[in-house]
């Protein structure tokens, strides 16, 4: 049988980014909803991201003249206008999470004002998120191939399409112990149109998504990457070069010697090392080494607009949101990727507001606080 995804299209009403797991749970199918939703192991990372937050406090201040209007969410990033400092995390497959899939995602991206980023396995085309997004930004984010020829055809794509910038990938060289792909016997039930469209012209016999499940593809994908391959695919797009997967400090200063143009603190959302410390948690040590010399996205765990805030507090440039777009994708097309956007949006407005913030330069610069400085 044909896989069967969303066609919900309009805006969603949302209390909180927590309730919509539910929503999608009945509107999914298992298989699927597992994909997406899951972690590695025994989920702890994909807890402990969300949970890390609250040690933080954003202290009240209320004395410093600041009206709602007064509230300015707009910043740059990478020498882009952005409306809002929050962007969308590079995700596979999103035609699991509705009929349109990327396409839809771009359409909301564009309309919230802000970044949409294709992943290599995505089920549309660069071409395809290039019309659609028009003259609105999107980045490409790719997952090497152990096949060079790939990487030439892939990367050539990208710039001629538009692409503002490349996210390499570097925190999957084989895919995270995740159960509920493996109880679901999970395989994905469209292609990937990045690798079908090399397939035609090139076949190198690999898997290009359709049948396939996450670890085979992994598994095709370039394993041991090394300073070198960031200058590669610099010099290969001529595009800036955004390097994903950062969590300890002495691997964004290597980075940072190889290149990158900026570096994207993640641990892919709980969905790789499950032993490893919260994706907030080593936010500020990498900020400290890296001064500075590049911007930092930061994402993992994103939920509320207090989130958002304690990010940028401690160093991030701008935050990306994973799941909970392919929620709003799954609940409303690109209304409701938009709709995500404006929950966090209106959340955040709020924090600043009693955080006595008007803008995203003074929340970069606030302090916050934790126990400690309270006994
Ligand atoms: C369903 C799904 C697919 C993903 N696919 C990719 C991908 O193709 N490339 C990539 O760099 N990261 C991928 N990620 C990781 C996200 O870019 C991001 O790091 C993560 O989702 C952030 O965590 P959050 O979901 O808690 O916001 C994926 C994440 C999910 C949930």
């Amino acid at each position: 049988v044909d896989y069967q995804a969303s066609i919900k299209e309009g805006p969603i009403k949302i209390i909180n980014l927590d309730e919509l797991e539910d929503q999608v749970a009945k509107n999914m199918e298992k298989g699927a909803f597992g994909y997406i939703r899951g972690g590695a192991e025994d989920e702890l990372n994909l807890d402990k991201n969300t949970r890390s937050f609250d040690r933080k406090y954003i202290m009240p201040r209320v004395m410093q003249g600041i009206e709602i209007k007064d509230i300015d969410l707009s910043t740059q990033f990478l020498g882009i206008d952005l409306k809002t400092p929050i962007i969308q995390a590079p995700m596979a497959a999103q035609g699991l999470a509705h009929q349109d899939g990327e396409i839809a995602t771009a359409r909301g991206m564009a309309q919230a004002g802000s970044i949409f980023s294709l992943s290599t396995y995505g089920n549309k085309t660069i071409e395809e998120v290039a019309e659609v997004s028009g003259e609105s930004p999107f980045f490409f984010q790719l997952y090497m191939s152990k096949n060079n020829a790939f990487n030439e055809f892939t990367l050539k794509r990208a710039k001629e399409s538009g692409a503002k910038a490349i996210i390499l990938t570097v925190d999957s060289p084989v895919g995270g112990y995740r159960e509920d792909d493996i109880r679901n016997n999970f395989q994905f039930p469209l292609g990937f149109a990045n690798l079908e469209l090399f397939a035609k012209q090139n076949d190198d016999g690999s898997k290009t998504g359709k049948g396939a499940g996450i670890s085979e593809i992994y598994a095709q994908a370039k394993q041991a990457f090394t300073p070198a391959d960031i200058a590669y695919v610099k010099k290969l797009s001529g595009l800036p070069v955004i390097v994903k997967g950062i969590q300890s400090p002495e691997d964004a200063d290597r980075v940072i010697k190889a290149g990158a143009d900026a570096i994207w603190v993640s641990n892919h959302g709980g969905r790789q090392l499950d032993s490893g410390p919260a994706s907030f948690d080593v936010l500020p040590s990498i900020a400290k080494v890296v001064n500075k010399r590049v911007p930092i996205v930061f994402d993992s765990g994103v939920r509320r607009g207090s989130h958002v805030f304690k990010a940028l507090a401690s160093g991030a440039d701008v935050v990306a949101i994973g799941r909970p777009i392919l929620y709003g994708l799954n609940l409303g097309g690109a209304e409701g990727v938009n709709s995500v956007i404006q929950q966090l949006n209106k959340e955040l407005s709020i924090n600043m507001m009693l955080g006595g913030t008007k803008n995203i330069e003074s929340v970069k610069a606030t302090t916050l606080y934790t126990d400690k400085d309270f006994q």
